[in-house]
């Protein structure tokens, strides 16, 4: 074990990126040219057009990922330098999968005026936002504020990401136990940024009967509740209205899906579920049950871990998303780009792959960045929200393993 934690630790030392120019200067003339005089030429260039910041500088090819650190992981409020790793890998996920160059942002402040602020004011430089790890409720203003004020798609990856590859996920898991979006009973833990989000893409997707639960229990109409995002929460779910514990809602359900937190579904939990039960137990770093302890009592079993089969995880997502966005100059990331997403994620997998331990294709399968890519740009294109003249046939450069 302690061998394990040093390679670790050893592959952050220092940490896990660096900036590299995509040429080197050798001589002065080679400095003339790259630095000043002659790139005053290109800023006086960019200062009569704007627009050919795209064309002259990063920006084309460029994602902030940004975070306050107040929801890393399930690891909760551990600061802006404890959530540096986490951006960092993000960053590097995007670079090797899709080719984008991101910048791991980690903000000294929870304020959403400042965190509104100071996105709006670095995004000159860049071609989209990737929010991450912003605790609920606050990332819901956040987010919307910086969609309405921004002309580049932004895109909280812990709420659409996660979305997009749960709906990917229980589209194929459904095949697999031949049942349909509107007959099945979902219950989700956790109705944070994420449960907020993956509940929205399934009711859109055709379920009807979902319940949340949080740590007050199910939530339902008839309450006060302190999260202003949960009556209406209450109002679009829940159509029997049921109170009570996880246990108590969970009884009959043919699907759990858990963006809460670690060790909360126990056995009897998946016992009391309908047959062949599917539980996507995405918590990170710890899902809501040991996988081990609920395989032998499901049909399918999901987490976010890369480390057991279907792995659910947002980074089949955002590389592919942003990738298609970037490419297409998109000036938002919509609903119908995110359900094509997901839609493309799933179709990955051929129905002669398809089985129980393989829902979701795994990030190393070359297809799916692809297939995002595509669908999202299709998708931007028949909602008018792309501005490229030109679209690159394959706006990818993935790094080899
Ligand atoms: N697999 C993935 O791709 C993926 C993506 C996003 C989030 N997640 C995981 O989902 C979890 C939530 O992330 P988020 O961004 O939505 O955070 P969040 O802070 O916005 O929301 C978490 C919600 O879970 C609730 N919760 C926590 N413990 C609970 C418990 N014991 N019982 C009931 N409710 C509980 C909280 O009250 C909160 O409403 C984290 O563990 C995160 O790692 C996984
Ligand atoms: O970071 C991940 O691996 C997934 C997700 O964004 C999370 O917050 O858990
Ligand atoms: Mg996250």
């Amino acid at each position: 074990m302690s061998s394990l934690l040093d390679e670790i630790r050893e592959l952050h030392e220092g940490g896990k990126m660096e900036t590299l120019p995509k040429k080197r200067i050798e001589t002065m003339e080679g400095l003339s040219k790259v630095y000043t005089p002659g790139v005053a030429e290109i800023c006086m260039e960019i200062a009569n057009d704007p627009a050919k910041a795209y064309e002259l500088t990063i920006k084309k090819n460029t994602v902030a990922v940004v975070s306050d650190g107040t929801a890393v992981l399930g690891l909760g409020d551990i600061g802006p330098e404890a959530a540096m790793p986490v951006m960092e890998g993000k960053a590097v996920l995007f670079k090797q999968f899709a080719g984008v160059d991101a910048f791991p942002i980690c903000l000294n402040t929870k304020d959403p005026d400042e965190i509104v602020h100071i996105v709006k004011m670095i995004a000159p430089a860049f071609g989209g936002i990737n929010l991450e790890d912003i605790s609920s409720p606050r990332c819901f203003e956040v987010e919307r504020r910086l969609k309405e004020e921004l002309d580049i798609p932004v895109f909280h990856d812990d709420q659409h990401g996660t979305a997009v590859v749960v709906l990917a996920g229980l589209v194929n898991a459904l095949k697999v136990c031949g049942k349909k979006m509107e007959d099945v009973k979902v219950v989700f833990a956790g109705i944070g940024a994420a449960g907020m989000a993956c509940s929205r893409m399934l009711l859109k997707a055709g379920v009807r009967n979902l319940i949340g639960v949080d740590r007050q229990g199910a939530i339902h109409r008839g309450v006060e509740y302190s999260n202003p995002h949960w009556a209406e929460y209450a109002n679009m779910t829940n159509p029997h209205n049921l109170s009570g514990s996880l246990s108590d809602v969970i009884v009959g359900a043919d699907v759990f899906i858990g963006v809460s937190g670690p060790d909360l579904l126990t056995v009897e939990d998946i016992q009391s579920m309908a047959a062949d039960p599917i539980v996507f137990a995405m918590a990170n770093p710890k899902p809501e049950i040991d996988p081990a302890l609920a395989a032998p009592f499901v049909r399918v079993l999901a987490t976010g871990r890369s480390d057991f089969p279907n792995q659910i995880n947002n980074v089949l997502c955002f590389p592919g998303i942003f990738r298609g966005a970037l490419d297409c100059h998109a000036t938002t990331i919509n609903e119908e780009m995110k359900l094509a997403a997901g839609l493309a994620i799933a179709d990955a997998i051929s129905p002669e792959e398809l089985s129980e331990t393989y829902i979701i294709p795994n990030v190393f399968n070359p297809k799916v960045v692809q297939k995002v890519r595509d669908a999202v740009i299709r998708a931007a294109l028949e909602t008018g929200v792309a501005k490229a003249g030109q679209i690159p046939a394959a706006g990818l450069h993935p790094e080899k393993l």
